[in-house]
This record gives structure tokens, C-alpha cells and sequence, in this order.
């Protein structure tokens, strides 16, 4: 027989954090919550691995919470009781707004803030000295306050480290071991992560004291029937061909994250799409954190469909930080642009960040380790959401790819990672046009594009940081996916022809052109695209894998079905 599941109000919590949960929606815990809030109720160490977007977020943050609401019925005096470590700034946001919408009835009681990196130190100074309950950081703004004086940690309870194979991969190890002397001798720890690297075994002999070590579900993401991933072999110019086809025919239904693995790749792509009429945001760790967060924030409420976002840290690379300054090689040896001191080694996208309603991941690049694919991949899928990754793969990515296909293969032998069966030569006719729109985008037009965008982002991080404090409202009026490099764009190319069209998908492709598109939507008078999508409606989804039949698979019409070509 089935153990019955834990319910979260048979979990001891307190009123005010059941009724926070239940103003989520969350019915039920899911499976790391269930097993691992009890256990850190009981006082007990946790190291917790399971797969991306499983909830870990609240399997912490209740118990942190409760445990701050328990603590304050008998000890009066007001301390930094628990500690949130986090990899990235966005990740810190992201944190410390689960912790505001869970304590929304007890906002008194429990005082969060997160230090991870927007405000100067200076400004975060008197904010610490009030001592909040909570402090969600990264390691480096920890230790800069601890060693300062701003913060003391005499009173720590809780130590939470999120995303922790993360924190070594980005250059923490040291500002871990050193922040680690500033704590007392007894308080309780948390661990979590998406995988269990020889990061996570090196931390968890620093941190815990003898863990209870939690290690659900065999697979590292969600399974086949939530989650669809497929791979296709492509050299250069197809990868543009097909991104055009996906994109421009709207095979690719729903908003889509699409991962580059450097910051000069995302604007090349930007500025292809942009000379094809389809608009994208770039997120880079050369933004500025206000714009970064803003572009996330607005892809969550459905403002853009695309994504790109560089992927810049390659888990288990070496442990380096990166110089400030952008002067690091990157691919191909080719030294990138230096725009001086403006990279951010806090920067990360591809791990944490919960990403609403994704729809599809599209690795453009493909990824440089088995982790890297897994925490980009998990951006979709979240959740009880289902999603599609597609990755394309260069002959020089394809060993890093077999290593992924064979960390995706299952107990009952089947890979979860599929061949995706597209029939090139059926879009043999885009050809021209992409080669004409990648010709057009030039190694300067790259360049100029890249400070372009810094610039204006610059001004509209000085914007969101003032005038859209007291101006909420105009706040949506500000976009980031404008064109970069509207000059050389020529009108014709944003339009397709009819008679180029694969024969199966003549007469099927939206008559709303991207700008109208956009234009109706700033205007209220269209939905954002962002339904979820499902293998009936989705033609991405439809061809099926050679490991489910091997041949393509033409889907029945059926609502708004799209064939395959
Ligand atoms: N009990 C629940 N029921 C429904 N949704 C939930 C529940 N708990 C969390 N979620 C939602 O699931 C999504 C993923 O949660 P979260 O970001 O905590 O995942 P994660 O395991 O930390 O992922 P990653 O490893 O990628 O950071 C969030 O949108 C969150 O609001």
C-alpha cells in the first residue's frame, strides 16, 4: 500500500505560514518539502539533492521561517538568527521574494533582507545594524559585512546554503571557508542541490554535523512525460537556419529560453532575429543587476516570448572568478570586447532562477558539462509544468552530448534524451535569407550593438532604480527587447513568402507579424503567448523521437495543431 502523503498542515506549521502557502496555491508539498521540512523541524542537518525546479526554495524557507516564529516566543532580543547563501544576485532576488510572499501574514515577526548585491554596501550598512531575522546574500556580500562589522553572526540558528554545487563553480570557496570562522559553534545547516558534485561532498564536511542526507528521485529531471528533450546534429549556419524556421514559423509555440554560451553570441543572435522581425531580450552578466532582474520579472508576467541568455560559468571549470573587465577569452580563443569592469562574477541564469511558464529551452550552444545541461534544461518543467528542451549540436560539442545522453539514461535503459527528426531539406528554401541576415550581422555591428545595449541599459538601470520607484505604473512602458541595430534591417526579410513555406505548413503560419504582434500586446489588446502548451498543440513537440518509433511523426490535425514538416 501507497503511504499516504504529509500534508503541510500536519507538518506542526504555523497558521500564518499555512495561510501564506495556501495564498500560493501549493495544494500539497512536493516530494523534497514532504520529506525534508519535518526533518529540519526535528533540528536535524540536511543535504538535499533533488532535481531542478522540485521546490527546494520552500523545503528551506518554511522551516526557517518556523523556526525564526518558534525562537522569537522565548528569546526577546532581536538577531540575525539564519544565514541564506546563494550563488548569484538573481538568485538572491528570487530567494528573498519566496521569503516575502511565505511570511506575508507574519512580515512583522520575521524581517527578510538580501544583500546579495543591488544596493551598495554602504546603503546596506544601517539596514544590517536593525539586525534583520533573515539575511539572503551571496558569500562575497557576507563576508564584506561580516568583516566590516555591519553584520555579526553570534546569534546564527540556520545556515541554509542554496544551490551549493553552484558556490564553488563560482569562485566562493575561499569567501566560504573564511565567512565559516565568523559563525558560532552550534547552529543548524542546510544544503541544497540540484546535483551532488565533489563540490557539495567538500562542502558538506565543512558545514553539516551529521546530516540526514536526502537524495530523491533517480533522475536529476523530470520525467519523459513532463519533460521532452531531443537533440539535433547542426553546424553553424543550419543552427541559424533552424532557430529561424522554429522561431519564424512558430514551430517553437510559448516562451522559450534560448542559451548561448557567450555574451558576443547573444547579441550575434539578437541581431539575426532582429533582421528577421523576431524581437528577443538579451540577458547577459554585463547588464546591470536592476535591468537583469526587470528583464526576468517581465518575461515572468509574459511581456517577451525569447530569451537569450549567455551561459558564462561552466560548472565544474576552474574555480577562477572572472576578471572584471570582460577580457576573458571565450569561445573559439578569440578575445571578447573589453568594456571595462562592467562583467559580473555574480551573474547566473541557467541555475535557480525560477523562470515562470517556460515553455521550451533551446540550447543554441550547447552545453560544456552534463551539469550545465541539467540546470539549464531545468529552467523548464518547473514544477507540475510540462516543457521541451532542443539542443543543437556542433560536431565539436558531440562528445559533451554522448556524456549528457548518458547521464539521461534510465533504470528501464531508455534515454531520456531523443534525436529530434526535423527534415532539413524541407526549409532548404530559407536558406538565402538566413545566409543574407547572418552575412548582415558583422563582428562590428556585434561590437557596436553590445555597447549600444550597455549604455541604454545603464540609463534604464538608473530609471528602475528612481523614477520607476515613484512611478510604478510606467514601469511596464520599459522594454528591453527594442531593436539594436535597426539600420541594417531590411524590411522584406521580416516577411515570408508563401511559396517558400514547407508545402505542409502553407497557409498555417500566424498572419500576425511579430511587430503587430508586440504592438497589440503593449496596447492590452492581445494575450501573451505564454498558455501552456501541450504535445496536441505544440509542433515541436510532435516529431516523435527515433527511440519512440524512429521515423517523424506527423500529428493528427487536431485544435490548433500545426503539421510537422
Ligand atoms: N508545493 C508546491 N506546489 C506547487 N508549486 C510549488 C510548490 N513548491 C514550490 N512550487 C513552485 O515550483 C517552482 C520551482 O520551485 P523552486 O524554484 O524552489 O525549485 P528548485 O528546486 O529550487 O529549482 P532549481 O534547482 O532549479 O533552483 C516555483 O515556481 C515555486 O513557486
Amino acid at each position: 500500500m501507497e503511504e499516504e502523503m504529509l500534508q503541510f498542515h500536519e507538518m506542526g506549521i504555523d497558521d500564518r505560514l499555512l495561510k501564506a502557502i495556501a495564498d500560493l496555491g501549493w495544494a500539497q508539498p512536493t516530494l523534497i518539502q514532504e520529506k525534508a521540512i519535518p526533518l529540519a523541524l526535528e533540528g536535524k542537518d540536511i543535504l538535499a539533492r533533488a532535481r531542478t525546479g522540485s521546490g527546494k526554495t520552500a523545503a528551506y524557507a518554511v522551516p526557517v521561517i518556523q523556526h525564526i516564529l518558534a525562537s522569537k516566543q522565548s528569546v526577546r532580543e532581536q538577531d540575525v538568527r539564519a544565514v541564506i547563501l546563494v550563488p548569484t544576485k538573481e538568485l538572491g532576488q528570487q530567494v528573498h521574494a519566496m521569503l516575502d510572499q511565505l511570511t506575508r501574514y507574519c512580515a512583522r515577526d520575521v524581517r527578510v533582507v538580501d544583500i546579495s548585491g543591488k544596493a551598495d554596501i554602504s546603503a546596506q550598512r544601517p539596514i544590517l545594524m536593525e539586525k534583520p531575522d533573515v539575511v539572503v546574500g551571496t558569500p562575497s556580500r557576507v563576508l564584506i559585512h561580516l568583516t566590516a562589522q555591519n553584520l555579526a553572526l553570534q546569534s546564527l540558528e540556520v545556515l541554509v546554503v542554496d544551490e551549493a554545487d553552484l558556490l564553488f563553480s563560482f569562485g566562493f570557496e575561499a569567501d566560504v571557508k573564511n565567512l565559516l570562522c565568523h559563525l558560532p559553534k552550534i547552529y543548524q545547516s542546510f544544503l541544497m542541490s540540484a546535483t551532488l558534485s565533489t563540490e557539495v561532498q567538500s562542502l558538506k564536511e565543512m558545514i553539516l554535523h551529521n546530516p540526514v542526507i536526502l537524495k530523491l528521485e533517480g533522475s536529476q529531471l523530470p520525467a519523459s512525460c513532463q519533460l521532452q528533450q531531443y537533440s539535433i546534429q547542426c553546424e553553424e549556419e543550419d543552427k541559424f537556419l533552424l532557430v529561424y524556421t522554429l522561431l519564424k514559423l512558430r514551430l517553437v509555440r510559448g516562451k522559450t529560453l534560448l542559451f548561448v554560451d557567450s555574451i558576443e553570441r547573444c547579441y550575434r543572435l539578437k541581431l539575426f532575429l532582429e533582421q528577421v522581425g523576431v524581437p528577443a531580450c538579451v540577458l547577459n552578466s554585463e547588464l546591470p543587476i536592476h535591468s537583469r532582474c526587470h528583464i526576468i520579472s517581465q518575461f515572468n508576467q509574459g511581456f517577451y516570448d525569447y530569451i537569450i541568455a549567455s551561459d558564462e560559468h561552466t560548472l565544474s571549470a576552474p574555480k577562477t572568478p572572472l576578471p572584471a573587465g570582460g577580457s576573458k577569452t571565450e569561445k573559439g580563443g578569440k578575445k571578447q570586447p573589453k568594456i571595462k569592469g562592467t562583467k559580473d562574477k555574480e551573474y547566473g541564469v541557467s541555475r535557480g532562477v525560477d523562470f515562470q511558464n517556460v515553455s521550451n529551452v533551446i540550447n543554441f550552444d550547447f552545453p560544456k558539462s552534463v551539469d550545465s545541461y541539467i540546470h539549464r534544461v531545468g529552467r523548464t518543467a518547473r514544477a507540475n509544468n510540462q516543457g521541451t528542451a532542443l539542443s543543437f549540436i556542433s560536431a565539436t560539442e558531440m562528445p559533451t552530448h554522448d556524456d549528457v545522453k548518458k547521464s539521461l539514461v534510465q533504470e528501464n535503459g531508455e534515454c531520456m534524451l531523443n534525436p529530434y527528426e526535423f527534415k532539413m531539406e524541407q526549409i532548404e528554401g530559407f536558406r538565402y535569407r538566413c545566409r543574407d541576415a547572418m552575412r548582415s550581422v558583422t563582428k562590428q555591428g556585434v561590437k557596436e550593438a553590445r555597447l549600444r545595449e550597455i549604455k541604454q541599459e545603464l540609463l534604464n538601470s538608473e530609471k528602475l532604480k528612481t523614477y520607476f520607484e515613484d512611478n510604478p505604473r510606467d514601469l511596464q512602458l520599459l522594454r528591453h527587447d527594442k531593436d539594436l541595430y535597426p539600420a541594417v534591417v531590411k524590411p522584406h526579410m521580416k516577411n515570408i513568402p508563401d511559396y517558400l513555406v514547407p508545402e505542409v505548413l502553407r497557409g498555417k503560419i500566424d498572419p500576425l507579424s511579430e511587430k503587430r504582434r508586440r504592438r497589440s500586446r503593449v496596447l492590452g489588446l492581445a494575450k501573451p503567448t505564454f498558455k501552456k502548451s501541450n504535445r496536441a498543440n505544440n509542433p515541436l513537440k510532435s516529431f516523435r523521437s527515433s527511440g519512440q518509433g524512429g521515423k517523424a511523426h506527423k500529428p493528427k490535425p487536431k485544435g490548433k495543431a500545426k503539421p510537422s514538416t
